[in-house]
């Protein structure tokens, strides 16, 4: 989107509709024609078909695993019942030939019926016993499924919140995560029925194969050969989607990513405000249209594969019947036996169409599985290391050795080599230029971020032996864009500490403390106000409301290290005087990391690090470094003087 408009090459002195040209040029190459990104999908896509057919079985257990474990005595009930009902139609196919034997035998027609009578009665007992079979197997269905979905979407929420932070930067992680949430987690719930319904299939073409095996050993193979080309369609349809939904996946992503823009709230005023409502849908148009071509593409291709199989399977269909007539016309069959292989071809086609749809659906259904499944692994890979240690409850001193962080993907490490000290009660400041990494050193002091080289250490132990939760359990942050948390104004500062009991006391003086309380008691409903305007009577509140809020969570928090990254960023003049003011009372036996661009904020800071391209290149306190003359000097008298001059 508007990378490539930026990317675009422009001609020297280009005439108007020429750059329209050719950014629409780059626009287009951007999403479809050249997805760099998406090779690995297109390469899973390529390579997934026979690996697939191996692993199906496999998969198909693991789904049925998923199920027995949400609720054991209703996934055994309904393999029970799916079975039973499979054995029951098989009966059925049986008692079918039966009848038929008995009409089609010779001598009179009374007797002919009368033969036939006890064939027909198992007809009616098999029909009746697999129509209440499948109702109770369909009672069953409908407990197990919304548990087996619920099953699966808790495991993916349950890993995804265990991902070390880092992984969430990494695309690759997103791309499988978006493919395991659109489609994985009903993949699961299907494929538990996929599994049930083929083993039923089975259980009836079994009884067609006995009975075309007694009455003709060719019928068999030729009755196989016939529902082969359906096959084949079916399971290459099925790719054929498959390689769409890969081809496409980033593509939603980004449509979605449009829509969710266009239909917000914070977006909405400055949409309006630049005049972007036909730029963005434009683009939503483009993309919509892509995906559409693409689907109509592989729809035509689908319905071509089916046709072609359809036509073969036909044809295979007529020679087999051509067989079974020639071995009536030949005397080398029954007229009778002749009859009940008819039904049983036709019951025969009719079960292996099911089998091959229900294999075609389990297989396709296995594809988004192994997906989930493949997500799930990757995110076990990616999870934090919980080791037993448990970190101090207070700390003397913090020690950060030749500390290097490069987040996934990146060329350059955010943070290099990065060795400094942190002590029981001081301030310290980090300050530096935009991108210059001092948020991403505040996320590895709070043990955010795990570094790839150097140490961590809190009173001597490495922070790698510590469990990270237990970590955080020490620290409080106020981030530079503070979540917006859909609750409550009280949960907004008590989720700081949300195990600990609140009290009225406890949530004002936080709230004080963050310079909260005075606009949190004008709200329509003080604390019980709902901060979200998606919803009746919720509030909104302006940045620097949002930010007193976080700041008052920290307070709340209580930790030993607070770690305040931008806190005034949004704040007026006064509200930012007196959240320093507390801030200087709060570090007493505590410690804070301060990162602002506000340099007066930091000259009573007990060290102030000067970060440039993630290196320290400058560090002491704020005489020190004034008289230095280096770069920390030159932002300071530059501040100060546009000061002085206004
Ligand atoms: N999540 C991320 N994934 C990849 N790179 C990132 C990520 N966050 C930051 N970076 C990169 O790491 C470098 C340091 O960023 P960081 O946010 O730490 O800088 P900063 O000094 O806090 O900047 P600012 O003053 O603008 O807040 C930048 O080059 C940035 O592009």
């Amino acid at each position: 989107m508007p990378d490539a408009i930026t990317d675009a090459p422009v001609p020297e002195q280009p005439a108007p509709d020429t750059v329209e040209a050719d950014v629409r040029h780059e626009f287009e190459e951007g999403e479809l024609d050249l997805p760099y990104w998406l090779t690995s999908t297109e390469e899973a896509a390529n390579t997934s078909f026979g690996r697939m057919l191996r692993r199906l079985p496999k998969l198909l257990g693991e789904a049925w695993l998923l199920a027995w474990r949400v609720d054991p005595w209703t996934a055994a009930g309904l393999a029970v019942l799916q079975i039973a009902a499979g054995a029951a139609s098989a009966l059925g196919v049986i008692s079918v030939v039966g009848v038929f034997n008995g009409l089609l035998q010779a001598g009179p027609t009374p007797d002919r019926v009368r033969a036939a009578i006890p064939s027909l009665v198992l007809l009616v007992g098999a029909v009746s016993l697999r129509g209440a079979l499948v109702s109770g197997a369909a009672a069953a269905n409908g407990r197990l499924t919304p548990k087996v979905y619920q099953a699966a979407q808790m495991r993916l929420l349950t890993l995804t919140t265990r991902v070390d932070l880092a992984t969430f930067d990494d695309p690759s992680w997103r791309d499988a995560m978006e493919r395991a949430r659109d489609r994985g987690i009903n993949a699961a719930e299907q494929l538990v029925d996929r599994a049930i319904e083929l083993v039923t299939n089975i259980v009836g073409i079994a009884a067609a194969a006995g009975v075309l095996l007694v009455l003709h050993p060719v019928l068999l193979p030729l009755l196989v050969l016939s529902v082969l080309p359906v096959a084949w369609a079916s399971v290459r349809s099925a790719r054929l989607e498959r390689r769409r939904v890969l081809r496409l996946i980033a593509v939603w992503r980004r449509q979605r990513m449009l829509f969710d823009l266009l239909a917000a709230r914070e977006p909405a005023p400055e949409m309006r405000a630049f005049t972007l409502r036909e730029f963005m849908l434009a683009e939503v148009r483009r993309l919509i249209a892509k995906s559409t071509d693409e689907e109509i593409r592989v729809n035509t291709r689908r319905v071509r594969t089916s046709l072609i199989g359809t036509a073969l399977s036909a044809v295979a269909t007529g020679v087999t019947y051509a067989v079974l007539f020639w071995l009536l016309w030949t005397g080398r069959m029954e007229l009778a036996a002749g009859g009940g292989a008819a039904y049983a071809i036709n019951m025969g086609i009719g079960k292996l169409r099911e089998l091959t749809l229900t294999a075609n659906r389990a297989f396709e259904m296995g594809l988004y599985f192994d997906d989930f499944q493949g997500f799930c692994e990757l995110s076990r890979q990616r999870a934090e290391p919980t080791p037993d240690g448990v970190a101090p409850r207070s700390f003397r001193e913090i020690t950060l050795d030749r500390v290097t962080f490069r987040y996934p993907d990146a060329d350059n490490p955010a943070v290099r080599d990065i060795s400094l000290t942190l002590r029981k009660g001081e301030v310290i400041a980090l300050v530096g230029e935009n991108g210059s990494g001092k948020s991403t050193l505040a996320a590895v002091i709070a043990g955010l971020y795990r570094p790839q080289e150097g140490s961590v250490t809190w009173d001597g132990f490495d922070v790698t032996g510590l469990d990270p939760e237990t970590l955080r359990e020490r620290v409080a942050v106020v981030m530079q864009e503070p979540t917006r948390w859909p609750m409550s104004a009280r949960t907004n500062i008590t989720i700081g500490r949300h195990d600990r009991a609140v009290t009225v006391q406890t949530v004002h003086e936080a709230a004080r403390a963050g310079d909260a309380h005075d606009f949190v008691m004008e709200l329509s409903r003080q604390y019980e106000t709902l901060l979200s305007r998606h919803f009746t009577d919720g509030a909104d509140l302006s940045g620097g409301q949002w930010q007193r809020l976080a700041v008052s969570r920290a307070f709340y928090r209580d930790a030993p290290l607070l770690i305040c990254d931008e806190p005034t960023a949004n704040l007026d003049a006064r509200a930012e005087h007196d959240v320093y003011q507390r801030l200087r009372e709060l570090a007493a036996g505590r410690t804070v990391v301060l990162i602002t661009h506000r340099m007066a904020s930091v000259r009573d800071a007990d060290r102030i690090y000067v970060l440039d391209h993630g290196s320290v290149v400058e560090q002491g306190d704020h005489s020190t470094l004034m008289a230095s003359g280096g770069i920390y000097s030159q932002l300071f008298t530059l501040q100060a003087s546009a000061y002085q001059s206004a």
